[in-house]
Order: structure tokens, then sequence, then C-alpha cells
């Protein structure tokens, strides 16, 4: 039986009742704070009360007892067909607006204020609160966030800013590669790409930050690196799951949220180690008179008078977000390449081509390689590792698709349902990179939008792209990959990540 089924069981056991009532109660609240808040209705606009969706106890039935919360993408798509583009329902105790349109979106991210907020009710929020921690750039808001965003944009928005890293990188990928070899069986099969992957993910963002390797890839991993990825992955099975409990379920049942806790302070003092560590060495290096200059993201941060405490959950939330994004879009991409050997010829041979000879593509390479661009695109657009984004409307009320949004409405934006609609790309369920390349084919610019859009969108995305570019452009030099022979085709899940459901193998044959 699942934890969740569980909780719900005793939910009703202590209440010694059936949770109906208490569904009802909450379906109320969700609704009257809707209500309440826009309190008259503008001709010719709908109200919340007109908009359809299913009634809490049936979403939260859909939840918990369907396995709704790893399968929240399909619901996605399950809502549009239901609903038709927009609908609404409760997660729990909040009540969420669901927006599955280009156009739609594209309506709520234009209307967006100085400073966008994507969620107000984070489990995330509430942990650091707790602890005293600070806020980092993906939980801070307002002015707090702007400060941070604007500097740390200098350094990985830029174009030109991110391409110094393209060296730090390349070291990392070959370690990968010689990891990809050291774990092959003797058929060529890498068990488990994802877990490879991970350290790959997890190493990479480390040496942007620290500029300095933490041996994620090392044959013998050190067990603290090991932990800390546990730590992630088990942080985000129990993010949805603290989100979806009322806090009154907390007090009942106080497990979710602590193990939620526990994962949060290893991140967080996995992070100040290393911070402290580097840190402590350059100011040896001034001690002695040494030149320090730093290129890498923790430097910069520390060179300006924001509070350590800052620096400190801004590099655990830059680890943190450069982890499983890397390695769930490194794992599908050569998932589908080994699925689709003739998109893995041509770009094999797009790679040879631009490198004349040369083993390892650097950043400026990049923009000859239109196909392997379109992969990443594709990929992405089939599995967005965040398969949908949020934003609340904190500053003023806003019309979208015809109805009247109250202030603070917080709105789901589906694209995972809107990447994957049959009206907007054709055969939306198959891998074709080359619909990115045909200038006949068009698509609506917000149908798939992986990184999301404008003022808060991805700040680490040209960081993972090259990232994400580098190691593939290596790994095809290097090796044939071929699926593995007794291997099954993958689904993605939802662990607040969009991420393979199975373990992904793969066979790495030498070139
Ligand atoms: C394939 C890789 C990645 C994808 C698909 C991805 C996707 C996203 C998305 C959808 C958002 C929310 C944007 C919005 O609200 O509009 C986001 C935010 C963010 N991402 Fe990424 N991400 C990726 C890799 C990374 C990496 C490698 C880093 C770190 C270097 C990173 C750091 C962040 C941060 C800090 C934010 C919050 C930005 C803010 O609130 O201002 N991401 N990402």
């Amino acid at each position: 039986m699942t934890f969740a089924r569980r909780m719900l069981q005793q939910a009703q056991r202590v209440s010694g009742r059936s949770a109906a009532p208490v569904l009802k109660w909450m379906e109320r609240c969700a609704e009257g704070a809707a209500s309440t808040a826009h309190g008259h209705k503008l001709p010719g606009l709908k109200t919340l009360q007109d908009m359809p969706g299913p009634s809490v106890g049936s979403f939260a039935w859909d939840l918990f007892a369907k396995r709704g919360l790893s399968r929240l993408h399909d619901l996605q798509l399950e809502g549009v067909n239901r609903y038709g583009p927009m609908w609404k329902a409760s997660f729990g105790p909040i009540l969420t607006v669901h927006v599955a349109d280009p156009v739609l979106i594209e309506q709520v991210l234009r209307q967006e204020g100085q400073h966008p907020m994507r969620s107000d009710l984070s489990s995330w929020k509430d942990y650091r609160k707790l602890r005293g921690h600070h806020y980092g750039l993906l939980t801070s808001e307002g002015e707090e966030w702007q400060t941070v965003r604007s500097l740390l944009g200098k350094h990985m928005l830029r174009p030109k800013a991110v391409e110094v890293y393209d060296e730090t990188l390349n070291s990392v990928v070959s370690d990968l590669i010689a990891k990809l070899r050291f774990s092959r069986n003797p058929q060529g099969l890498v068990t488990d790409i994802a877990s490879e992957f991970y350290r790959f993910g997890l190493e990479g963002i480390s040496s942007v930050l620290f500029e300095s390797r933490i041996g994620c890839l090392d044959q013998v991993v050190p067990e603290e690196t090991e932990r800390f990825i546990q730590s992630i992955n088990t942080m985000f099975v129990m993010t949805l799951l603290t989100m979806a409990m009322p806090s009154w379920l907390h007090r009942l049942l106080p497990k979710p949220w602590s193990v939620f806790c526990q994962c949060w302070d290893f991140m967080f003092e996995f992070a100040k180690g290393h911070i402290d560590q580097r840190l402590k060495t350059e100011a040896e290096k001034l001690a002695r008179g040494e030149k320090v200059e730093g290129r890498y993201l923790t430097y910069y941060l520390s060179q300006t008078s924001m509070p350590i405490k800052t620096v400190y959950s801004n590099v655990t939330e830059l680890l943190l977000a450069g982890v499983d994004t890397i390695s769930s879009t490194l794992s599908w991409s050569l998932y589908e390449l080994s699925r689709h050997p003739e998109v893995q010829a041509s770009l094999r041979s797009e790679v040879l081509a631009v490198l004349q000879g040369r083993r390892v593509a650097e950043a400026a390479d990049v923009a000859h390689m239109p196909l392997l661009k379109a992969v990443v695109k594709e990929v992405l657009r089939l599995y967005p590792v965040i398969p949908a984004n949020a934003r609340v409307n904190t500053e003023k009320e806003i019309s979208v698709g015809g109805y009247l949004l109250p202030k603070n409405t917080l709105i789901t934006l589906c694209h995972f349902a809107t990447s994957r609609d049959p009206a907007v790309f054709t055969n939306p369920d198959e891998f074709q990179p080359h619909r990115w390349l045909n200038k006949d084919q068009t698509h609506h610019p917000y149908a798939s939008v992986p990184f999301g859009v404008g003022k808060r969108s991805c700040i680490g995305r040209r960081i993972a792209e090259l990232e994400l570019y580098l190691a593939i452009a290596r790994i095809l030099i290097e090796f044939e990959v071929k699926p593995d022979p007794e291997g099954v085709s993958v689904k993605p899940m939802t662990r607040t990540l969009l991420v393979p459901e199975n373990v992904i193998s793969l066979q790495f044959m030498e070139r």
C-alpha cells in the first residue's frame, strides 16, 4: 500500500468517519477564497465559479488512489480532454487554475509583473523559514530575488560569459566518458544510465560553482556525494506529498515533513561545507600574497555585500537545479538517439564535419551544429524535465481565455500538454528533431517552453545547454549508442520533475 493511501486512511480513522465532509469543506474554502478575492464580475468575462474542473474529492482520489502524483503530466492531457484548455482543480489545500493552450500561456506570461512569482505556498519556503535559512534564486521573491537575479544573470545568461565554462565542463565530460567505459559490461551495456548522469550533472554544476572537482565521477564516489544525490531524490518525492497535505495532516502524519526537512538539512550542509572550504583556500592564498581571481559562481557571489547565508542558500539551490535536469535530459537524448540510428548517424556526421579531426567540441563549435540543438529541443518537447510551470498574479487580477482571475490566483502552465498537442505538433509523440529545422513547420512560440519564458525563466539554461551539447557531441564521437537488446520502451513519470519511469540501460560500442 502506498504511503499516501495509508495517509488518507489514517486521516479517516483519526476523524472516525469518512473523509468526504473534510474534502467538501476544503472545496468550499478553496472556492470561497477565490470568489471573495474578486467579488465582482466584469461584463463579458467569466469567473472562477464558471470554470470547469474536477471536484476536490475526485481530484484527490486521482492523486492518491490512482497514482496521480506520479502521473501529474498525464493528468494535464486528461484535463484538456475533459474540460478544454482551462480548468480549475484543488491540489490539497491549494486551488489552481490550469492553462493548457499556447495562446493562453502567452496571455498569462505577458501579464506578469515586475517581480514574477512562481508559487506562493511552497513547502520549500516553509522549510527555509523554519530553519532560519535565507532564500536562493528558486525561492526568493520581489526585490530580494531581483538583486540576486541581476547579479547571477551577468555570469549565467550572457553567451560570452557562459562560453568560459567550456574548458571546465569538457574536463567533466572526459571523466564521464572514462566512467562509461569503466561501467560497461563485456557487451558494452551500461545499466541505469540516469544514475551515471546524475553524478555527471552534480560534477558539472559543482565545477561551474566552485571551479574545482568533487569526485562524483571517480570510481569510488565519496559517501557524502552519494548522500547528497539521495537527498535530492527523496526531497523531490516528498515535495509533492507535503504540498498536497493540508497542514493539519502534517501534525497527524509527521513523517513526510520530517524526512523532507532532513533531506534539505543535508543539502544545505553539503553546500556550506564546499563553500567554506573554497573560501578558506582563497583566504589562505591572499594571506600568502598570491593573486586571487576566480571565474566561478561562488566567487562572484562571495565578492558582493550579500550575507554569507544568502550565498549558502543560492549555491544549495543552484547545485540542486543542475542535477536532475541534466541527468534526465541526457538520458532521454541518448535513449531516443539509440532508437533512431538514422538521426544518430546524421548528428555524428554533423559533429565530425564541424570538428574536422578534433575530438573535443568547444562552445563556439555549437553554433555550427543545428541538428544537435534540434535534438535537445525535441527531447525537451517530449520530456520537459519541469512538466508544468506556475505563476501567481500578485499585482492585479488578470483576464485569461475569457475568465477573470482574481489577484493571487495560482496558475499552472501545462506545457507538457501543449508540447504534445497534435493541433500544434504533427505526430506529437514521435521523436522528430528535424521538425525544428524545417522552415515550413512553424509552431506557436509558447507551445514548447521547457525553460520558461521571460524575467523569471531558467537562469541555468545556457549552462545546461552547453553541458548537454558538449556531452552528446563527445559521446557520439567515442561510441555508437545502441538500445539494450533486452530493454523495454520507457515512459516518463512525475517526481516533481519529469524523470524516466524505468531504468534506462544502453550499449556504448567503441567507435
Ligand atoms: C535541461 C535543463 C533545465 C531545464 C529544462 C530547466 C527548466 C527550468 C524551468 C522551467 C524553470 C522555471 C522558469 C520559470 O518560472 O519561468 C527553471 C528555473 C530555474 N533554473 Fe532551470 N532548468 C534546467 C537546468 C538548470 C541548471 C543546470 C541550473 C543551474 C545552473 C538551473 C537553475 C535554475 C534556477 C536557479 C531557476 C530559478 C530562476 C528564477 O527563479 O529566477 N536550471 N528552470
